[in-house]
C-alpha cells in the first residue's frame, strides 16, 4: 500500500489530526512546535504540507520541499504563500475558503463595538485597577453611523449584513463585484474610495495584494473625517502602519481596532504603545468551530491531495476538472499525446507550440493547451513537468505557446491541431474522436492518414513510386518485426508517408536499412 506523508506545520484542531492518522494511507507529522528552521528537514520527503499563517511558505520552504505535491493553507489569506514559486516546483496551492468567515465576523463587530465603547479599557479599570468611575468611559452608538466597508467578499458582506442589523448606514466598495451583491442585501454599493474616507466607521475585507498594500495611507486619512473610527480584521498593511500610528496619536483617528500586523508575532509594536486601539493577536480566525471546520477540511482537502484524487480550491491549477464537460476530457488526454508525439518526431529545441481547435471544443483553448504542453516538454527538459508547472517551465525556456480558435472548415466535429516548431523543423498534427470515442490521428504534416495513437509507430517518408510498400515490409519482416497496421497518406508533391505500428519497437539497424532505401525521405518512430 502506497504511503504518503502529510506534515502539519501550524496547530489545527485535534479533529483534522485524529482524520490524519485514521487513515491507513498517510504518515502525518505533527510540526506545529517545530521551529521554522528544523521545519525544512521535516518537509524534505513530505507529499503535502497544512499550514496557515505563521508558516511562511518562501522560496526557503518551497526550495526544501523536495517531493511536495500540494500545500494545503488552512485557511483564508495566501499571502504568505508564494503561489508563483509554487507553481514552477508543480505544487498545488490550496486553501480553505469559508471556514472560518463567521469567526472573522463576529471578531469584527467585537471590534468595532469595542472601538465604540472603549470596552477593554473600561473592562481593565474596574477589574484590573479597581475604579468605578462611570463618567470617564462615554462611548458613541452604532445606530445611525456610516459604515465603509472596502471588500464585499464573504467577511465584508457579512459584517454589512450584521451592521445593517445595528441600523447603520453601510456602504460597499469592491470594484470585482457586481453591485447588486450589495443592493441585494440592503447595503450601498458605491464606486467612488472617496466616498468610504467619508465614512464614520472604516473596516477593509480584502486579500493582501500589490493592489490592496498601504490602500489606506497618509493621504486617505488626511480626507477623512475627524474622529474616524478604522478596523482592521484582514491583513497587517492594509493600513499603512506608520500613517494609522500618525492618524491615531493625533486624534484625527478616534479609535481603531487590529487583529492584524504587517509583522506577526507583533508584541513590541508602536501602535501597542497607543491608549486609542483594541487589538488582538490576530485571532479572527479563533474559534472552536471555525477552528474544527478549518481542521476537517484542511485534513480532508491534503487527504486527497496527497493520493491525487482531488484538489479541491486550488489557486494554481490551470485546469477546474469541475467545469470541463465530459466531452472535452479525451480531447485533454488526446492533446497531450499528439503533443508528445509531435516532439518525439521533431526532437530540437522547441521554438513554438501552437495549439488550435475547431468545433465545441475550441471554447478549452486554455486547458487543451496545458495539456499538449505537458506531453510535449514531458522527459524533454529536465525538469518534471506537470500540468500545474508546464507553462512557467515553457516560458522559462523561451517556448512560445500560441492558441487559435479555428472556422470549423474540416469534416469533424472537433478537431484539435498542434503545431511543433523547433529550430529544425516544424511537425504539425491534427487528432479528433469518433463519437464512439475511438482516438484518431487525422493528418501529420499534410498527410491525410486515420490511425489510433497507440503502440510502436515508425512513419516512413518516400517518394511516391511503386514498390515500396513491398520493399518496406519485406525489410521489416528481415529484422524479425511483425506489422500490425500499415496506413498511408499520399500528397500532391508525389510524396508518401507510410505510419506503421508494430508489435515490437524497431531497432537501429532496421532503421539504418530504412533510411537507405532510395525512395526514403526520413524515417521517424514513436512509441506512445
Ligand atoms: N484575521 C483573521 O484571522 C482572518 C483574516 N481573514 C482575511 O480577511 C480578508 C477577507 O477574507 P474573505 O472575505 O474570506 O475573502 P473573499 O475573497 O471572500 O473577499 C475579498 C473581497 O475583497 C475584494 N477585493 C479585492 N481587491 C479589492 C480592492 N482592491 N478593493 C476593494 N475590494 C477588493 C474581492 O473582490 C472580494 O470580494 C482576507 O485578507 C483574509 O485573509 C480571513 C479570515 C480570518
Ligand atoms: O484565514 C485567514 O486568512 C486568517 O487570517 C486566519 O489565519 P490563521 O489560520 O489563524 O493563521
Amino acid at each position: 500500500m502506497e504511503k504518503y506523508k502529510v506534515v502539519v506545520c501550524d496547530h489545527i484542531h485535534e479533529a483534522g489530526l485524529e482524520m490524519l492518522q485514521n487513515d491507513p494511507q498517510i504518515d502525518y507529522v505533527f510540526a506545529a512546535d517545530v521551529d521554522k528552521t528544523a521545519l525544512l528537514d521535516v518537509i524534505a520527503d513530505a507529499d503535502v504540507a497544512i499550514t496557515r499563517s505563521s508558516t511562511d511558505v518562501d522560496d526557503k520552504f518551497i526550495g526544501a520541499a523536495k517531493q511536495m505535491k500540494a500545500i494545503v493553507r488552512a485557511g483564508v489569506g495566501v499571502d504568505n504563500v508564494d503561489i508563483d514559486g509554487c507553481s514552477k516546483e508543480g505544487i498545488i496551492v490550496m486553501n480553505v475558503p469559508t471556514a472560518n468567515t463567521i469567526a472573522a465576523v463576529e471578531l469584527t463587530m467585537a471590534h468595532m463595538l469595542s472601538c465604540m465603547r472603549m470596552f477593554p479599557y473600561s473592562h481593565d479599570h474596574l477589574k484590573n485597577q479597581r475604579i468605578w468611575k462611570r463618567e470617564k468611559w462615554y462611548g458613541y452608538e452604532l445606530k445611525g453611523k456610516k459604515l465603509g466597508i472596502i471588500g464585499f467578499g464573504n467577511i465584508g458582506s457579512r459584517v454589512g449584513v450584521r451592521c445593517k442589523a445595528f441600523e447603520m448606514d453601510v456602504v460597499a466598495y469592491d470594484p470585482y463585484i457586481p453591485a447588486s451583491k450589495a443592493t441585494d442585501l440592503g447595503v450601498k454599493y458605491t464606486d467612488s474610495f472617496d466616498e468610504i474616507l467619508g465614512c464614520d466607521i472604516i473596516t477593509i475585507h480584502t486579500p493582501k495584494n500589490s493592489e490592496t498594500i498601504d490602500i489606506i495611507g497618509a493621504d486617505e486619512i488626511a480626507k477623512m473625517k475627524d474622529g474616524v473610527v478604522l478596523v482592521n480584521c484582514a491583513r497587517g498593511g492594509l493600513y499603512n502602519e506608520e500613517a494609522l500610528y500618525d492618524g491615531l496619536k493625533s486624534g484625527k483617528i478616534r479609535f481603531a481596532g487590529i487583529d492584524v500586523f504587517k509583522k506577526e508575532p507583533a508584541t513590541d509594536h508602536p501602535l501597542l504603545d497607543l491608549d486609542n486601539i483594541v487589538v488582538s493577536p490576530h485571532l479572527g480566525a479563533n474559534t472552536f468551530e471555525s477552528q474544527y471546520n478549518i481542521g476537517t477540511q484542511a485534513a480532508q482537502q491534503a487527504i486527497e491531495a496527497a493520493k491525487g484524487i482531488a484538489f479541491p480550491n486550488a489557486f494554481n491549477l490551470p485546469i477546474d476538472e469541475t467545469k470541463i464537460p465530459a466531452f472535452v476530457k479525451p480531447f485533454l488526454e488526446l492533446g497531450q499525446k499528439i503533443g508528445f508525439m509531435a516532439s518525439e518526431l521533431n526532437r530540437a529545441p522547441i521554438v513554438s507550440i501552437k495549439v488550435s481547435a475547431q468545433g465545441d471544443i475550441a471554447e478549452y483553448l486554455d486547458s487543451l493547451s496545458t495539456f499538449v504542453t505537458v506531453g510535449t516538454l514531458a522527459d524533454k527538459t529536465g525538469d518534471t513537468i506537470n500540468y500545474v508547472n508546464a507553462s512557467f517551465i515553457a516560458e522559462q525556456k523561451g517556448i512560445k505557446i500560441e492558441t487559435s480558435a479555428e472556422l470549423d472548415s474540416s469534416a469533424y466535429k472537433n478537431l484539435i491541431s498542434v503545431k511543433l516548431t523547433t529550430d529544425k523543423r516544424v511537425v504539425d498534427i491534427d487528432a479528433t474522436i469518433f463519437e464512439e470515442g475511438v482516438q484518431r490521428i487525422v493528418e501529420v504534416n499534410g498527410f491525410d492518414l486515420d490511425v489510433e495513437p497507440k503502440g510502436n509507430f515508425t512513419l516512413f517518408k518516400n517518394t511516391d513510386v511503386p514498390g515500396v510498400i513491398g520493399k518496406v515490409g519485406s525489410l521489416l519482416a528481415r529484422n524479425g518485426v511483425n506489422i500490425g497496421d500499415f496506413r498511408l497518406g499520399r500528397n500532391s508533391n508525389g510524396e508518401a508517408l507510410a505510419v506503421i505500428i508494430t508489435d515490437t519497437p524497431v531497432k537501429d539497424a532496421a532503421l539504418s536499412e530504412l533510411s537507405a532505401l532510395e525512395e526514403c525521405i526520413s524515417v521517424d518512430t514513436v512509441r506512445l
